[in-house]
Order: C-alpha cells, then structure tokens, then sequence
C-alpha cells in the first residue's frame, strides 16, 4: 500500500517510523511518503492560510499549496480528517485497508478552503471522517490514529492474524476480558474457567462476557447486532 501524508508539521509523524507500522514500512507492506504542505508555496514566507471571506475568526488554508500537492501526489482515495467528517469506524478502516493509495490531507487552523475538497472530488474518491465528537488542533493525530487503524489490517502486518478476529469490533461486539499470570494477584483470582482446559467452555463464557459487555456499555452496538448471528445459548445469556 503507498500512502502520502501532507502536513505544515511532517514531524508529527515520526511515530509511525516506530513498532509494527515502521517494520512494514522497512518491509515494503507500507511505502509510506510525508510531505510539508510548504513544499508547494512559492511566496517567501510560504503562507498557507489566509482570512476567511465572509469574516469569522481565524485562518482558513489557501486553495493553491493544496491543489498542487494534490495534483503533484495523487490521485488515490484523498481522506481530509475534519470535525464534520462521518465517524471514522472498523469498517471504514477495512474498506481503506484495501485501497491501493491512500492519500491523507492535515487541515489546520479552521480548516481547508472547501474548494479543494470539491475539485479533488472531480478526480479521486474523497472521504472527509472524524474520530469523534471532539476538535483537535488539526488533523495530524486523526491520521495517525486511522493509520494505525488500517495499517494493522494489511496482510503481514500483525503477527498472529487471528488477533482480528476476535478483538473489539470485529464482529460487531466488543471483547471480552483477558487475563494472564498470576492466576492470583492482589486477592483476585482469574475467572476459573479459564484456567479450565475446557476449550468449549471458555469459548461459551468469552461470547457471553462479549454480548453483556457490549450491552452494558455499548447498547447501540449491541441493537445493531444482526438478530441471525445469535444462536441459541447467545440468546440465554
Ligand atoms: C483544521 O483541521 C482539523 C481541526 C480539528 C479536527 N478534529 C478532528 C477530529 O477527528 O476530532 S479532525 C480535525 C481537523
């Protein structure tokens, strides 16, 4: 997978030279490229944000630096991190583990003029997404939370695959508890069954503890929940 990355603050992501996203790089899984969006200003100061017409505080990111980036690095599937993005979910993360080239645009200040978002429509898939209901300074940390997101789906990249498919989200509930030695720490015991054997058993009490937790803490998790995909026991739980 090639993934370009534009940002006023490419340091920001020297994190993903570290762990698991830095070993498939050093691979080849990941050719991972990130750019200063200053490359592509031409003024001596290299501005990138001007005054919002209209007025209202704040900068707003200048059209030109961002179209030519664009031009220069695309096209792919342009993803703009936005506080009034779709939520970003698993699911998106699995459709864009499957994109050939991913291409992550960093809005700061009050964001990208919306012009760009438009234009670059014209010629590539573009998703503007969000982690949450929250702002953050800019999108630098959504893309590498969506980095770490996708990246950890690509083929060769985690170690033991079967990992996917039991974690949260997965399958739409969220995972049990894990537990490891001691089998006693400070006056509290792991779950006995656990410590069992009985490989059916455990299965039975994990997908329980799956369903409750996700009823508790996550019930529109749990309402979405495909009615087929409970069987019988599930339904005793
Ligand atoms: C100006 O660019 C921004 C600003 C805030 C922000 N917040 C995000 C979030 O996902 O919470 S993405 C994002 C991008």
């Amino acid at each position: 997978m090639r993934v370009d990355i534009i940002s006023i603050f490419p340091d920001y992501f020297t994190p993903l030279d570290l762990s698991l996203i830095g070993k498939a790089r050093t691979s080849g899984l990941l050719d991972l490229v990130v750019h200063d969006l200053r490359t592509w200003t031409s003024d001596v100061h290299r501005t990138v944000d001007d005054t919002p017409y209209g007025g209202g505080p704040g900068m707003v990111m200048r059209p030109e630096p961002w179209s030519q980036a664009l031009d220069a690095v695309g096209p792919g599937t342009l993803i703009v991190p936005s506080p009034v993005g779709k939520p970003f979910t698993q699911a998106d993360a699995h459709e864009l583990a499957a994109a050939e080239h991913l291409i992550f645009a960093c809005g700061r200040y009050e964001g990208i003029d919306q012009r760009v978002i438009d234009d670059a429509a014209g010629r590539m898939p573009v998703r503007e997404v969000s982690l949450g209901d929250y702002v953050l300074f800019g999108g630098e940390v959504a893309v590498i939370v969506i980095m770490e997101a996708v990246t950890r789906l690509l083929p060769g990249v985690l170690g033991n695959a079967d990992s996917l498919t039991e974690e949260s989200h997965a399958a739409g509930l969220l995972e049990a508890p894990v537990y490891t030695k001691p089998a006693s720490w400070r006056g509290r015991d792991v779950p006995e069954i656990l410590r069992s054997g009985d490989h059916g058993r455990i299965a039975r009490w994990r997908r329980d503890q799956s369903l409750l937790r996700t009823a508790e803490r996550r019930p529109d998790m749990f309402a979405a929940y495909p009615p087929a995909q409970l069987d019988r026991a599930d339904r005793r739980a």
